[in-house]
């Protein structure tokens, strides 16, 4: 299958003897030596199946060698670390990079799995608002932001980019959460001005602007390393033009990333048509008032003309394809085969609440029967592998969040976020027979693998599953 590769192959950058490597940088120690299987995605293949290997993480958390492990004697040399030291993989396991939730509300998961009989607008009214209202509370925001970082850490989020609410301190402490665990975490103080539905859950204009000021400065202040602020408009429903133009000009000024929503369902769309009348589309609104760049991810994007994916192309933002949500909520079906061929980055998000999972394996599935759902609708379209859905979920997710320079896969010199996969745990949700390979056991963990089946996280080479708590 093309993009697919289930060896180390020869042309792979492993073939480089040893004895001709050299350590470009003398004072790093290795904190961490693997030994096994590796399973990673890059822009030539899809899946990268790396066996007999061995992975060396440096103490600042990156990647400091993936090597076949006959050279493992000459690299303990070079490096310094001892062979006893080595983590050796079993047969049933396997290292994966981490999953990066491209989009995820944390102040919706207090009722996750319920609440999902109204389409968007009305769910948003009658379930959404109330709740993200009650932020104002730090208690009430303490006890459901903890419960999200661990359950999303647990089920192999390494990274996560979330909407908070219109609080900000409530939103710094979701920061601050995010660090204490160790998760990397992009979050965002949602901006909303307008809410003829629920009037109390909204901001003037100007208390926006401030309090979004506030909120990045004092969370870039903390200096988390792995938590980062985000320009949050809720979507351009909840916006007035000038709060919009005053957050674009915010980010563009600061280099700070942007997220919001994007033609998640049809009455949306119509409605912001009403709302923006001199917009050509619903695209048109967030061009006109700066907020597409590269650094911009818009979710759901699923009645997008291919006109408008153009200028998602034109302008390098990307897509959360939230599949689960998008079935939840009867919003729609997002064409991802459609958004790829256009060239516009894509990741995978669980959208919390409106999804009812907040596991990316979940999105994963979600993705593939979404796939289909469109194949059966029309029989020309090419339906998602398997493989090229574990990409989305890792190095998708990182180019559409803009950290494919840290993270997505196991490349020298990124940070080693990583999951260990064991897909044979005892009483665990797996069967296994005879005679299956490395292909097999992939393939059957991203459909029927769950926190069980991920026995350590790893961030920055820092690992944070199991909790030191538990
Ligand atoms: N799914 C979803 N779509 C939105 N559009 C605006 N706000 C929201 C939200 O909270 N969830
Ligand atoms: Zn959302």
């Amino acid at each position: 299958m093309q993009g697919v590769t289930y060896k180390c192959s020869e042309k792979s950058h492993l073939t480089k003897s040893v004895s001709i490597m050299n350590r470009n940088d003398t004072t790093a120690r290795i904190a961490h030596v693997f030994r096994g299987t590796f399973v990673h995605s890059t822009s030539r293949a899809a899946v990268e199946m790396l066996q007999d290997c061995v992975l060396g993480v440096d103490d600042q958390g990156k990647i400091a060698f993936v090597e076949k492990d006959q050279d493992v004697d000459n690299l303990s040399k070079l490096w310094g670390f001892e062979t006893s030291d080595i983590k050796q993989l079993g047969q049933y396991e396997f290292l994966m990079p981490g999953m990066v939730d491209t989009h995820i509300h944390a102040s919706q998961y207090s009722y996750t799995g319920t609440a999902l009989d109204l389409p968007l607008l009305e769910w948003l009214k009658t379930y959404t608002f109330p709740v993200e209202a009650k932020y104002n509370d730090l208690e009430f925001a303490n006890n459901v932001y903890t419960k999200v970082v661990r359950r999303t850490l647990k089920n192999g989020t390494t990274t996560a980019c979330y909407f908070a609410t219109i609080h900000t301190d409530a939103s710094l402490l979701l920061g601050e959460l995010a660090d204490k665990f160790g998760q990397r975490a992009l979050v965002g103080k949602v901006c909303m001005d307008c809410n003829s539905g629920v009037p109390q859950y909204k901001e003037s204009s100007s208390e926006c602007k401030e309090e979004t000021d506030r909120f990045i400065k004092e969370l870039l202040k903390k200096e988390y390393p792995k938590v980062k602020p985000v320009v949050t408009p809720r979507f351009a429903p909840s916006c007035s033009s000038s709060l919009l133009s005053e957050l674009g000009e915010i980010a563009n000024s600061n280099k700070l990333r942007i997220q919001s929503h994007i033609s998640e369902n049809k009455g949306e769309v119509e409605l912001v048509r009403t709302l923006f009348p001199d917009c050509k589309s619903y695209t048109d609104v967030y061009l006109k008032h700066k907020l597409l760049t590269d650094r911009t991810v818009m979710a759901h994007g699923c009645h997008l003309t291919d006109e408008e994916l153009e200028i998602f192309h034109e302008t390098g933002s990307a897509i959360s394809h939230c599949p689960n949500s998008n079935i939840s909520i009867c919003s729609g079906m997002l064409n991802v085969r459609n958004v790829l061929n256009h060239k516009v980055k894509l990741g995978l998000g669980t959208d919390v609440a409106g999804g009812y999972s907040p596991s990316m394996l979940d999105a994963m599935r979600r993705t593939l029967d979404t796939s289909k759902a469109l194949t059966i609708q029309d029989p020309q379209l090419k339906t998602l592998s398997f493989e090229e859905v574990f990409r989305l979920a890792t190095l998708g997710g990182s180019e559409a969040l803009s950290l494919d320079d840290q993270i997505g896969n196991f490349v020298v010199g990124k940070d080693f976020d990583a999951l260990r996969v064991n897909v044979c745990v005892p009483d665990g949700p797996i069967d296994l027979f005879p005679g299956e390979g490395p292909k097999v056991i992939l393939e059957k963990f991203l459909n029927l693998g769950d926190d069980r089946n991920i026995t350590e996280v790893y961030v920055a080479g820092r690992r944070v599953v199991p909790f030191t708590d538990a």
